[in-house]
């Protein structure tokens, strides 16, 4: 059974469709990139797959069930590290809000902090404040109180959208890893082509303004790049500059 499916999701918003009915599934330790233009409504899909807000159409099932609310299963990492951290706790205090969540007992906080700290390199840095870090810190931060909740999937919307170059391409890599090695299921929000497919094992691209003729889904598209992937190798293949190009045009641009 597929962890994630989508059948025949549609998502109305204020009375407009935002979301045509969209189907396809997602494996175990898939890594899902969505791509598309600003309002063709990938943040919403990502929205319904946590259970914020529910489909008008459809169902999103996890493990054979449907999606009712949310859950501790599901992680969501936002764009804007600077609003879903606590500026006055500590990087450790962070991240013990969802041990807090959980209800895991105190005694077991610590070990609990450390090993997700150490899993994105920020054990050094656990009794500074959020203040104290940079953007790529922080938003280290949010993953890693993400991964103390110990989610089956984990959501993450444009997370490194508000990045310097530099330090996303860090992000990414560091990333790649962390699901190499936790085997955790992840759906990726992007704006960004290269990001999309140099992160996927699989891209979904949606059109905005969906009709009957150009359904929300232009494009389900599996990336078959050998893995580890490399920032300047695998981004010279030539596989990843036709699959760039086939995206292209299924957005619009070609
Ligand atoms: N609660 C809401 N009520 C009404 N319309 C909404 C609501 N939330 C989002 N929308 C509209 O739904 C559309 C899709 O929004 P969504 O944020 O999912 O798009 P997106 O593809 O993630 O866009 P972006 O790339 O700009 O973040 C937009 O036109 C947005 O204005």
């Amino acid at each position: 059974m597929s962890i994630l499916e989508f059948d025949r999701v549609g998502i109305e918003l204020g009375g407009r469709e935002i979301l045509s009915p969209t189907s396809f599934h997602v494996e175990k330790g898939q890594f899902i990139s969505i791509i598309g233009p600003s309002g063709c409504g990938k943040t919403t899909l990502l929205r319904a797959s946590a259970g914020f807000v529910n489909a008008t159409g459809g169902e999103v099932r996890h493990n054979g069930r449907p999606i009712t609310g949310p859950s501790r299963e599901v992680a969501f990492v936002f764009q804007d590290y600077g609003r879903a951290l606590l500026p006055w706790r500590t990087v450790e205090g962070n991240v013990a809000l969802a041990l807090e969540a959980a209800g895991t007992p105190v005694s077991q906080h610590r070990d609990a902090i450390y090993e997700v700290l150490e899993t994105v390199g920020l054990a050094a840095h656990a009794k500074k404040f959020p203040g104290q870090l940079s953007g790529g810190m922080q938003q280290r931060v949010q993953i890693a109180r993400c991964l103390a909740q110990k989610p089956e999937l984990m959501m993450m919307d444009e997370p490194f959208g508000a990045l310097d170059a530099m330090t996303r391409e860090g992000l990414q890599d560091a990333l790649l890893e962390l699901v190499a090695k936790t085997r955790l299921t992840v759906l990726f929000v992007t704006h960004d082509l290269e990001e999309a497919i140099y992160l996927g094992d699989r891209v979904v691209a949606l059109r905005a303004n969906p009709t009957a003729q150009a359904p929300s889904l232009a494009a389900l598209i599996d990336v078959e790049l050998p893995k580890p992937r490399d920032q300047l190798a695998t981004k010279e293949e030539p596989e990843f500059l036709r699959l760039r190009r086939e995206l292209y045009q299924y957005l619009g641009h070609g």
